[in-house]
């Protein structure tokens, strides 16, 4: 079964065997137990310290997440030819390789979706073959609960740094017209690794998310990894039953900086294939992207000039990956 073309050692990004230690695994992410109470004051701590965490007990059904796995692998496995007839990814549809407009590459294949557009199934009712619908319903019924929990983590957040009302956060990705995204992204196993002197091909290149809240589930192959303030990468340890969370940057920009958007990467696997579904929850592209007055302490003022989702997406969209894409709307230069 062929996926992605051969690797290709000049334009693949690579980690070199010599010039880089096995990143250790980070086994003290925060988890977060959404059934207990403490669950916002931990949310809070866990975006201070690393941006990142791990979500348990969440009601997502399993039946959701398999489904919806099923269909991915289904659609994955289907001949390239057929594939690239739901490409090019403009951003959105079928990629292989590519990330974004603007050069970046990464061992990976994908499908990025609108969460609200009818646009995206009519792109892929082509390739789906006899039953297109299968793989919307599944994507709906998964983006939904997924949806659910965002808001429910976005509400214990604002409750636990005493915001008031608390759908502050949630009300943005609940609007009808918030622009919310969802990926599928698939990384096949790489056998031929050592073939180039690396440890590793990039799958998808370091970056931040630039939305506010990104909630990722993977199958049980490790590869993200997450950059901690330390400088350093740490790996964080497949579990196909929690969900990931990142906070975006403009989370970042709502909370003046106390919480910082993770960088974060992945990277392939010798071994085995890689399968994650991200759920990126953005504001309507009219929504004005600022920090809450309510969360400025004293004398505080915004590290950040006013401008819209549209604004910064605009932008984002036209940087490489690993730019910091925030550095342009900051007021004095400092993050
Ligand atoms: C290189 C790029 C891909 C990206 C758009 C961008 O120009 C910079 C941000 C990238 C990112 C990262 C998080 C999500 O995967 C994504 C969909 C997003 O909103 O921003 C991707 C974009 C993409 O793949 O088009
Ligand atoms: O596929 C993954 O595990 C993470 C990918 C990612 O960070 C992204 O799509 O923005
Ligand atoms: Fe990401």
């Amino acid at each position: 079964m062929v996926v992605l073309t051969e690797p290709d050692n000049d334009h693949l990004p690579i980690i070199n065997n010599n010039s880089c230690k096995s990143p250790s695994f980070f086994n003290d992410i925060p988890v977060i137990d959404l059934s207990k109470p403490d669950s916002k004051n931990l949310i809070v701590k866990a975006c201070e310290e690393f941006g990142f965490f791990k979500v348990v007990n969440h009601d997502v059904p399993m039946e959701f997440i398999s489904k919806l796995e099923s269909e991915a692998i289904k659609f994955f496995s289907s001949p390239l030819s057929e594939k690239l007839k739901a490409g090019p990814a403009d951003p959105f549809g079928y990629g292989n390789k590519q990330i974004g407009q603007s050069g970046d590459i990464g061992w990976v294949e994908y499908i990025l979706l609108s969460t609200n557009s009818e646009f995206n199934y009519q792109k892929f009712a082509s390739v789906l073959g006899v039953n297109p619908e299968n793989i919307r319903a599944a994507v709906n019924d998964y983006v939904t609960a997924v949806k659910r929990m965002s808001c429910e983590i976005l509400e214990k957040l604002a409750e636990g740094l005493k915001i008031h009302p608390t759908n502050v956060f949630s009300k943005l990705l609940m609007d009808e017209k918030s622009d919310s995204v969802f990926r599928l992204n698939h990384y096949p196993q790489c056998p031929d690794i050592q073939e180039f002197n690396a440890k590793n091909l990039i799958g998808f290149g370091e970056h931040t998310d630039p939305q506010i809240i990104s909630v990722l589930r993977s199958n049980n192959t490790s590869g993200l990894q997450i950059l901690l303030k330390n400088g350093n990468w740490f790996s964080v340890p497949p579990d196909q039953s929690s969900f990931f969370v990142n906070v975006g940057d403009s989370l970042q920009v709502m909370t003046n900086g106390r919480f910082k958007s993770v960088k974060h990467r992945v990277l392939t696997n010798s071994v085995k294939s890689r399968l994650s579904m991200i759920y990126f929850g953005g504001p309507p592209l009219s929504e004005k992207i600022a920090p809450l007055p309510s969360l400025m302490e004293g004398e505080e003022s915004s590290l950040y000039k006013e401008f819209t989702w549209f604004e910064y997406k605009k932008s984002a969209f036209k940087s490489r990956l690993a730019e910091n894409r925030l550095t342009l709307f900051e007021k004095f230069g400092t993050s």
